[in-house]
């Protein structure tokens, strides 16, 4: 047994697998001094620690005692760990296992980690492990699929890269891992067959290399092949109903759930776009809702904070033509059934600080509203955070409208436009402002395209 891994029998044997699901201040000292040998202490700050408190958190860590004494300051040394949260409803996130250097190439080490944590998130028989994996990588794309993983259609966009997420049956993984029938310390002793350690050393590495740029370098325009999946993301939703919850299977989707165009003005006309609205600060009001049932747009701060102008002066017509213009392969795109062209509204919103719109659809379908254009812009460099605006796919089914499992996330950036159909429900997540000036507002003009 010991002489396939022979290299970290030692090691192994004096290491034990120890779970936190809170830390006490010596178990922190211990996994902060692991993050700066690591050469990544913000990680303790920036992840570990507000992932654990959010709850459903734990950590599986690799811990060697000091021979004497064990307790006290330093009696724990970390050489391993791996943090599972739970994202939405059996839908886990899993960390990179984080190793020491001279642990990398302790397979047997990480086989155990990762089994200890499978085997905890599967007591839910229903429990699966999500990644968000780049569009286009060729590593993280071909290393989970052969581990059992399926790619879906639930889309999350940065700045620096487009996101799918890969999902699998906890239970499934364990099984892929060859890890499901042997012990915890027979398989950081080497007790499992080659073939089992080899695809394990695989999986783990990919994870690794792929996840690094996004835990080990500062700079969020390096995209990362995979990156993790966080609560906030898009599988939870102030205030609305949860869609997405990546269980159901998608075949064949008709087009993109939305279409983002960039550069839809030119400079100049951007420019002149924020001059107006700048100007206008007085003419906007509280933004309204209509309600079900009632005829009268009304405020209500409990779905909707933010100020709108209905006046666009020359801007009405430009981007009326510039829509027309882009209408064709707009439908074609989102797979959106041809319509006889009928008026476009046009409204501007700012959003300033603690402003939001939560989950609701521009149509309930009694309306002529067919695609929904949002168009966003704001002084550069942004002065803004949040405001990501989220469209959750909806399908007619027998004249009834039904949530997919489908989403995307567009990070705000100025001269994008979006189009969606009007059913699909969609949110702008709060806005931050920390100036609080109108002039660092989170802007947007949206378009209500009616068939005639
Ligand atoms: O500002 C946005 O991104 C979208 C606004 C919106 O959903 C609306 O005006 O109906
Ligand atoms: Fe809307």
């Amino acid at each position: 047994m010991t002489e396939t891994n022979g290299f970290y029998a030692g090691r192994n044997a004096a290491t034990r697998i120890e779970i936190f699901d809170e830390l006490s201040p010596l178990a922190e000292a211990a996994l902060r001094s692991f993050f700066r040998r690591l050469g990544a202490p913000h990680v303790m700050d920036e992840v570990v620690l507000p992932l654990l408190s959010e709850g459903d958190s734990q950590l599986f860590a690799a811990v060697r005692d000091r021979p004497w004494p064990p307790w006290g300051l330093g009696a724990r040394n970390v050489v391993g760990l791996l943090q599972t949260h739970l994202v939405a409803d059996a839908c886990w996130g899993l960390s990179t296992i984080y190793l020491v250097d001279e642990e990398l190439g302790n397979i047997g080490l990480q086989s155990a980690l990762i089994k200890e944590a499978l085997e905890f998130i599967s007591t839910d028989p229903n429990a699966e492990i999500h990644y968000l994996v780049a569009e286009g990588s060729m590593m993280a794309d071909h290393v989970l699929r052969e581990t059992g993983f399926e790619a879906t259609q639930d889309v999350f966009l940065t700045e620096a890269a487009r996101y799918f997420t890969y999902r699998t049956p906890a239970r499934r993984l364990l099984e892929r891992l060859g890890l499901s029938e042997t012990d915890t310390v027979d398989v950081m002793a080497g007790a499992l067959d080659r073939a089992a350690y080899a695809r394990g050393a695989v999986f783990h590495h990919t994870v690794q290399a792929a996840s690094r740029a996004d835990w080990m370098i500062d700079r969020p325009e390096v995209a990362a092949e995979i990156t993790r999946l966080v609560r906030g993301g898009h599988y939870s939703k102030p205030g609305g109903v949860p869609t997405g919850t990546g269980r159901i299977e998608v075949i064949d989707p008709a087009g993109e759930v939305a279409l983002v165009l960039r550069e839809f003005l030119t400079r100049d006309e951007q420019a002149q776009l924020l001059e107006h609205v700048l100007k206008n600060v007085h003419g906007f009001t509280p933004g309204t809702i209509i309600e079900p049932g009632s005829p009268t747009p009304l405020v209500n701060e409990r779905v909707r904070r933010g100020r709108t102008l209905d006046d666009l002066g020359r801007f009405e017509s430009l981007f009326k033509e510039r829509i027309k213009q882009q209408l064709e392969e707009v439908m074609a795109r989102l797979g959106h059934p041809a319509f006889p062209l009928g008026e476009i509204e046009l409204q501007v919103t700012a959003s300033n600080d603690g402003d939001y719109f939560r989950m609701h659809r521009d149509t309930d379908g009694s309306d002529t509203r067919e695609l929904t254009f949002v168009y966003l812009f704001s002084r550069e460099p942004r002065k803004f955070a949040g405001g990501e605006l989220r469209v959750f796919e909806t399908d007619v089914v027998e004249g009834r409208m039904v949530p997919t499992d489908r989403s995307q996330t567009i990070m705000p950036r100025a001269n994008l436009a979006v189009y969606f159909p009007a059913r699909h429900e969609h949110e702008v997540l709060p806005v931050r402002v920390p100036s609080k000036q109108f002039d660092d507002s989170r802007f947007s003009i949206t378009g209500w395209i009616h068939r005639r």
